[in-house]
């Protein structure tokens, strides 16, 4: 029996806690407790764990920061050193450490195994850091560990749903141990960043996105979900691969790989009604198959299509802007996109959407005339033209543009000649923008950028695939061949360049820009869909960022640096837009701004108290 009135609170407060959130082991109660270490009306969290468990929980874990009487009442005295540290001393430890790591892999390894220890101590590195860890955590370094994953492996993260497991995933996704998730990152691994079919390697990327959730998007690291759909691989070097740790067997097609994705959906949704689904990396027409198949019925999007789509927006818009123009002149664009996939498409898909929205053009059609798209074999041209080509066709057969579908199709330029290479149609077209989006490294030549430059003034130049090595020019070739004058971006970081004694700026147009705000603003105001409003909108916010004094010098918006500061922007008009469009399920706060409500709601990583309840008390 307990006699103390204030623990009695406490312990009924736990207990009512406890039935809430069944199973759940480490949520934070707001209570007040008359603990000695602890204030009035003090954030805590709650645990049922006992001693090591404590210890090696990494999301209860405080490593040496735990209080005298923390140690005492979750049985771990002695068990630490003796002397307690702030986080502030664990992070100069961890930096000093961290910065010993010689190759960015072994960089990737040390942050995986902090992660694995502690997250909070995870997340405050990675938040006052945001520039140079995200290079690690993200791209370009993740793509490395993706290619390495079988072999750096160390400790389970995430689920895996694989092709033994069909039948069975409805009562798998029980087997996670939150009870709220609220942003679920999924992949086939089919097309992972330019490196292609990676398996379930595929894997860093879900835990990569979603640790950008958490530091750039406030998202509780509590509540996100890194799935790989393990569907087998096509990839023969991992399929021979003793080490490898996914299916051993080719990839599941047609009928069958979509029932096994809808089997999926379905166990979420049972489980996680609530949840957003980000579809990530998936090959195309997969890609675009799956979002036209559950955007209108679950709260999801792909992120390749279009939160790509998004930031590339934000990206030409801003550049308008940097250009003296107005962002309403979007129509009067020449936009060459190099590569036809998920990310070419959704991107210029948006782009088109923004032109119809801006009311400058009469019809679609028009808006496509704009775009001039190219794939491996060169433009999506008039093929009956191509004859007339002896010189530089492809062999017959080869690139047949009855492969195309009808969202290609409608790139097609009936006045010019199929697969005309990236040089002869920027000769033709005199772009005023060129956007790689192919996954093929040098693919923006020195020939293609020295004729676009000589007919623009600032020519935006934004190879935009990863990893950096995929990357379509370097920042370095870009500013040489156009004599300084570009506005460069690409997918990947490069670092500023020295030309001719001026530092010229480089910006990353990086759908992890957008995806951070957007999963926070769908979580604040439980959007139950999400709407190509919301990505146009997130378009128009991002590029609205950047100061005048930036846009002079070629920045078009802040970098992953101030991602928690975009992400506040993003939310607030994501989540204005799921109350206009009716579709949130949670009611605004009374008494608050949204803005204020987003900034309340975002997850900041701090040690609080950690009382055990149960037993204990
Ligand atoms: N910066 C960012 O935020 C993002 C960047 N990306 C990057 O975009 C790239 C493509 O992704 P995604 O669209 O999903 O991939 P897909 O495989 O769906 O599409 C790739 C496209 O590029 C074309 N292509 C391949 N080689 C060449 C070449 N030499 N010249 C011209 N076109 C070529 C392919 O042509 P074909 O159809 O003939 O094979 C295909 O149309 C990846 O590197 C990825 O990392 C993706 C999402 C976000
Ligand atoms: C950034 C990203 O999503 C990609 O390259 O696929
Ligand atoms: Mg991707």
């Amino acid at each position: 029996m307990l006699k103390n009135p204030a623990l009695k609170t406490v312990h009924a407060a736990s207990q009512r806690y406890i039935t809430r959130q069944v199973r759940s082991y480490s949520r934070r109660a707001l209570t007040t407790l008359a603990f000695p270490d602890l204030r009035l009306e003090t954030t805590v969290q709650t645990t049922t764990k006992h001693g090591m468990d404590v210890i090696h929980d990494p999301l209860l874990s405080k490593g040496t920061a735990f209080s005298i009487a923390e140690r005492e009442r979750l049985g771990i005295r002695g068990l630490v050193p003796p002397r307690t540290q702030e986080m502030d001393k664990q992070l100069q430890r961890i930096m000093r450490n961290l910065r010993q790591s010689k190759t960015p892999l072994e960089k990737f390894v040390f942050m995986t195994a902090l992660q694995d220890r502690n997250e909070t101590l995870y997340y405050r590195l990675l938040i006052d850091n945001l520039e140079e860890l995200s290079q690690i955590i993200y791209t370009p370094t993740v793509g490395e560990a993706c290619l390495r994953f079988h072999s750096i492996y160390r400790r389970a993260r995430g689920m895996y749903f694989s092709t033994l497991d069909r039948g069975q995933m409805a009562a798998m996704i029980h087997n996670w141990p939150h009870d709220q998730v609220d942003v679920i990152v999924v992949t086939d691994g089919s097309r992972v960043l330019g490196l292609g079919d990676l398996g379930a390697n595929g894997m860093q990327i879900p835990i990569g996105k979603l640790s950008l959730y958490v530091a750039g998007g406030g998202i509780r690291p509590t509540s996100i979900l890194p799935v790989v759909l393990d569907v087998g691989t096509n990839n023969e070097a991992l399929l021979n691969d003793p080490l490898y740790l996914g299916m051993g067997h080719r990839r599941l097609e047609g009928d069958e790989y979509y029932s096994f994705v809808d089997e999926w959906v379905h166990a979420i949704h049972t489980r996680y009604p609530h949840a957003l689904i980000q579809f990530e990396d998936f090959k195309y027409p997969h890609a675009y198959n799956l979002l036209n198949k559950y955007k209108e019925k679950y709260c999801c999007f792909n992120d390749d299509i279009q939160s790509t789509s998004a930031v590339a927006l934000a990206g030409v818009l801003a550049s308008l802007k940097a250009r003296g123009k107005s962002i309403d002149t979007l129509n009067e664009e020449r936009i060459i996109c190099v590569g036809a996939g998920s990310a070419g498409v959704g991107v210029c898909e948006g782009i088109i959407d923004c032109m119809v929205e801006q009311g400058k053009v009469k019809t679609r059609e028009e808006a496509y005339s704009k775009i001039w798209m190219l794939d491996q074999y060169g433009l999506l041209g008039n093929s009956l033209l191509q004859d007339n080509d002896g010189a530089r066709s492809a062999p017959i057969g080869l690139g047949d543009r009855s492969n195309l579908d009808e969202r290609q199709l409608s790139y097609l330029k009936k006045d010019m000649k199929d697969r005309m290479s990236l040089e002869e149609v920027v000769k033709a077209v005199k772009p005023t923008v060129i956007l790689g989006l192919s996954g093929s490294p040098g693919v923006f030549t020195e020939g293609a950028i020295r004729a676009m430059a000589a007919n623009v003034e600032k020519p935006c130049i934004f190879p935009l695939s990863n990893p950096t090595h995929q990357s379509e020019c370097t920042a370095e070739q870009a500013f040489e061949w156009t004599d300084g004058r570009a506005i460069f971006a690409s997918g990947s970081p490069f670092k500023d360049v020295e030309y001719k004694g001026k530092i010229r700026k480089v910006n990353q147009i990086n759908n992890a820009m957008s995806f951070p705000g957007l999963g926070l603003g769908i979580t604040v105001s439980r959007a139950s869909r999400v709407t190509g409003k919301m990505f146009l909108e997130t378009a128009v916010t991002i590029a609205s960022m950047a100061s005048e004094d930036q846009l002079k010098q070629g920045i078009l918006f802040p970098g992953v640096g101030a991602l928690r500061q975009v992400s506040k922007e993003v939310a607030t008009r994501v989540c204005e837009i799921a109350h206009d469009e009716g579709l949130a399920r949670a009611p605004m706060r009374p008494g608050t701004s949204l803005r204020n409500e987003i900034e309340e709601s975002m997850w900041v990583p701090e040690y609080v108290p950690t009382i055990r309840i149960d037993g204990h008390i």
